[in-house]
């Protein structure tokens, strides 16, 4: 039988015919209470509480949400300025300009982005600015320097623009003498208006933003070194099994690598969280419990593999547990339960010290990361204080036809893709049902969700789909 098979017990629980004959354990098992997938995350985020605001430096505040709405405390742009290399010239000096009868004005000043001494600029007369710079005090516009003859009486426009600390050229760079102007101007032309982007007191953005770099760009612009959010959760990941050694580690006889602890750190940085990933600890309570205690001064969430089923070496239960002897308290309310799901039917979950959720996932790897998927990261997300917790589910056209066992609502990893405009996708399952399989579980793009009571659906079908990626608009 395989790991994802119905057992006997399940079969009776779901309604199939069965006798405890020959099956010492079924008529306990069929008396357990079964969680549903729905139940469980309800429970969950019945406990898990949004993680205390901060105020937290701009950068490091990137993907987390804001408390408060933030409005601007002065104008954007902060003063009138040029948006182009040129001339701030008064309206009516060039009015009428033309190539063939330009206006010539004297060039009173030049003013670079970061200048504070402006020149005033009076009738016939212009100051030479530069993109950003502040409108001196009587100009009304500014003329693009491809519109002047450069300012050098009679140079090329290129030659006029050399800073004015190149003085090569002596009077002739353009920032002084007389400038020939080409064209008209009506009052405006080419300035950026005080606070024609965001006007003092202007909220900016709304409470619950998600923090993205165009958000902490404008967070930056209107001077905010610091930001008021809820922190990401610091998620400490550690796997159990006596036959686990890290990559990097050839396997003995026996041994397999540690998978579950890389892909729920990844998991967990990728919904959001701070993740550390602690490795594998062997089937070993006492030990399990010392590295459990260590963590618990920087996790707010702690996630366990392995060691959750009913094996004689399933250590989580026994290292969570007060001591038999009595010398130590439990480490928290851990609750222990079967689901209806397939995989991850064997769940873990509850608070240490009353405060630190606690997820003690099953050890089997496809297993391990769709229960992260399902009931973690929405954990993690609610810390954050997101409120749709939820992956995007859509319908789609399965391609193959695909089994499930009775009375667990199955996950079937599978590639997802997009339908032309207006139709459904559809999706492939990759791999078959078993939780060890994680070369299938790596080509995955999306879970198909079999309800409970179906236990086959026919290629052509209609079926719900949980996205764990954004999906391409074209598959390669
Ligand atoms: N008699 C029963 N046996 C099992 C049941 C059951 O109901 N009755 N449930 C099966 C199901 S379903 C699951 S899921 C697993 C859960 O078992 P555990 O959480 O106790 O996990 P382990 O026994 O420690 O490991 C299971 C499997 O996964 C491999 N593993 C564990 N950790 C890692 C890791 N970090 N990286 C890679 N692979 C890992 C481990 O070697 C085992 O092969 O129990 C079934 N059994
Ligand atoms: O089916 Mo287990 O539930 O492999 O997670």
């Amino acid at each position: 039988m395989s790991d994802g098979a119905t057992t006997a017990a399940e079969q009776q629980d779901a309604g199939h015919r069965h006798t405890a004959e020959g099956d010492p354990c079924a008529a306990d098992q069929a008396a357990e209470r079964y969680w549903t997938v729905d139940e469980h995350l309800a429970d969950i985020l019945a406990q898990v509480q949004p993680l205390p605001p901060l105020d937290m430096q701009l950068l490091d505040a990137q993907g987390c949400l804001t408390i408060d709405r933030i409005s601007a405390g002065g104008d954007l742009p902060p003063f009138d300025n040029s948006s182009m290399d040129g001339y701030a010239v008064r309206v009516a000096d060039v009015a009428g300009a033309t190539a063939e009868y330009p206006s010539v004005l004297t060039v009173v000043g030049d003013i670079a982005a970061g200048t504070a001494n402006l020149p005033v600029v009076g009738p016939g007369q212009c100051a030479r600015i530069m993109t950003g710079a502040p409108l001196p005090p009587g100009a009304e516009a500014v003329v693009p320097v491809e519109w002047t003859d450069g300012g050098s009486g009679g140079r090329d426009a290129a030659a006029g623009m050399r800073p004015a600390s190149d003085t090569s050229a002596g009077a002739a760079d353009g920032s002084s003498g007389e400038v020939k102007v080409f064209r008209p101007a009506d009052g405006g032309d080419f300035v950026r208006r005080r606070g024609d982007d965001i006007s003092a007191g202007q909220a900016v953005l709304p409470a619950g933003t998600v923090l993205g770099p165009t958000q902490i760009g404008l967070l930056a612009a209107i001077g905010l070194d610091a930001v008021k959010v809820r922190p990401r959760p610091r998620v400490v990941v550690l796997s159990t099994g006596s036959e686990l050694v890290p990559p990097g580690t050839k396997p003995g006889p026996g041994q397999i690598n540690d998978s579950n602890s890389f892909a729920l750190t990844a998991a967990a940085r990728d919904a959001g969280a701070i993740a550390y990933r602690v490795g594998g600890v062997p089937d070993d309570a006492e030990r399990l419990r010392e590295v459990i205690e260590d963590q618990l001064s920087r996790a707010d969430l702690v996630v366990t593999s392995g060691g959750v089923s009913v094996g004689a070496y399933d250590v989580v239960k026994e290292a969570l547990a007060a001591e038999e002897d009595g010398a130590e308290p439990a480490l928290g309310k851990i609750d222990f339960r079967k689901l209806r799901m397939q995989p991850g039917k064997p769940q873990g979950f509850g608070l240490l010290d009353d405060r630190i959720p606690l997820f003690a996932l099953p050890g089997n790897p496809v297993s391990a990361y769709i229960s992260f998927e399902l009931f973690v990261r929405p954990a993690i997300l609610a810390m954050m204080g997101v409120e749709d917790v939820h992956r995007p589910v859509v319908r789609a056209t399965l391609t193959q036809a695909l089994e499930s066992p009775s009375g667990r609502r199955q996950f079937a990893r599978a590639r997802y893709v997009l339908g032309r405009p207006g139709e459904a996708g559809s999706v492939t399952p990759v791999g078959g049902a078993g939780s060890h399989l994680v070369g299938s579980l790596a080509q995955a793009n999306a879970v198909v969700v079999v309800p409970e009571a179906t236990t086959a659906v026919a290629a052509g079908e209609t079926v719900q789909v949980i996205l764990l990626e954004a999906v391409p608009a074209t598959e390669q």
